[in-house]
């Protein structure tokens, strides 16, 4: 597979390739302090789930280093600033949350500030390099759920520049490519910010994958006259029901898999559930800035003064989804088999 790698960590140092300059330039942007790492994640110069929770496990690292030399107490509470600082950077996915969590945790058992500096670093290069292996595990049983069928929608980019390697909802084509699978992905285009038409239909292309770009508003007829065998998505957060949070215009496609009676898939690490909530009635949902809706490009499109609607993502409700499948399975989006998932990750835990 010839796609780049987004994140990167050489000695102490974090790049990460500018997400927002894709598909027409490839250039990777050194991130220095917390702030960079704050306002790559806003800015989605990073952006996915997964992506934003490796980025901001190493900005914590990062901002670690800064406190060299003072003692354990002051660093707690210096450090907890950070991770609030960071993660007010973006409500909706929960990976965020769940890498600065599992950051934190390394924290409570050291007594050090040296120590801790150190820990920190290599929890965060852990939290990456996991990340590549659920991948390509969740790429695994995609590809066996999927079995035979080879005209696929997707939406939005959950693919390896999403991720630390291969994707989630993009890594059965990433692995099928390997593995002589050929599949035919039709990318939805996502508007506001574009991520199919500019990072899928990139990413796939590096990867020689064959794929077609629709705008939003085609899903229904593509579905109908060019025989889309499955939907798959990534996810931003799981609720304990199986309730999902993706990128916004999900919904409307699990809508239409069920109308047309083709299967729904939800692709997604384990970090992205979130057992904690009851159902995607307490997920919050971002709103971003209206200029995403007013603006393609630098060129404006809507009248002067235009009111604007601009929310994220969307959530999926569980009765919709066919399976959600993970690095440890395909599970049904029911309350009580999830629960079982829950269980037995609790069990890994403790
Ligand atoms: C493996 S990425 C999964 C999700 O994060 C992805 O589908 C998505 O919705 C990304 O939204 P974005 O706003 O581009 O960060």
């Amino acid at each position: 597979m010839s796609i780049p790698t987004p994140i990167e960590w050489q000695e102490g140092r974090l790049k990460i390739l500018d997400q927002t300059l894709l598909p027409h330039q490839t250039r990777w942007i050194e991130l220095e302090t917390i702030e960079d790492v704050f306002e790559a994640i806003i800015q989605l110069k990073v952006r996915g789930a997964p992506a934003i929770g490796i980025t901001a496990a190493y900005g914590l690292a990062i901002a670690a280093k800064k406190y060299e030399g003072v003692d354990i107490e002051t660093f707690h509470l210096r450090i907890h600033e950070d991770y609030l600082y960071l993660a007010g950077s973006r409500p909706t996915a929960v990976n965020l949350f769940w890498a600065l969590d599992r950051m934190m945790k390394v924290i409570e058992t050291l007594y050090s500030t040296e120590e801790t500096i150190i820990s920190l670093e290599q929890e965060a290069k852990k939290i990456h390099q996991e990340d590549e292996e659920i991948c390509r595990q969740i790429g695994e049983n995609a590809l066996s759920l999927l079995n035979g069928r080879k005209k696929v929608l997707t939406i939005c980019n959950a693919g390896t520049i999403a991720t630390g390697k291969y994707g989630t909802a993009l890594a059965p084509f990433h692995l099928g490519k390997e593995k002589g699978v050929d599949f035919q992905v039709y990318a939805c285009e996502t508007r506001p910010v574009l991520q199919g038409a500019r990072l899928t239909a990139w990413e796939l292309q590096q990867s020689n994958v064959d794929v077609t770009v629709i705008t939003d508003n085609m899903a229904a007829h593509t579905i109908a006259t060019k025989g889309i065998e499955a939907i798959i998505v990534g996810a931003d957060r799981i609720a304990s029901n199986g309730d999902t949070a993706n990128k916004i215009g999900t919904w409307q496609l699990a809508i239409l898999a069920n109308y047309f009676q083709i299967p729904f898939y939800v692709a997604a690490p384990l970090s992205t559930f979130d057992f904690s909530i009851a159902s995607g009635a307490d997920i919050p949902i971002e709103e971003r800035l209206a200029e995403e809706v007013t603006h393609i490009g630098p060129n404006q499109i809507t009248p002067e003064g235009t009111k604007v609607f601009n929310p994220a993502f969307d959530v999926t409700t569980a009765n919709l989804i066919t399976a959600i499948i993970t690095e440890k399975g395909i599970f049904e989006a029911d309350r009580n088999k999830l629960a079982q998932l829950n269980k037995a990750e609790e069990g890994v835990r403790a």
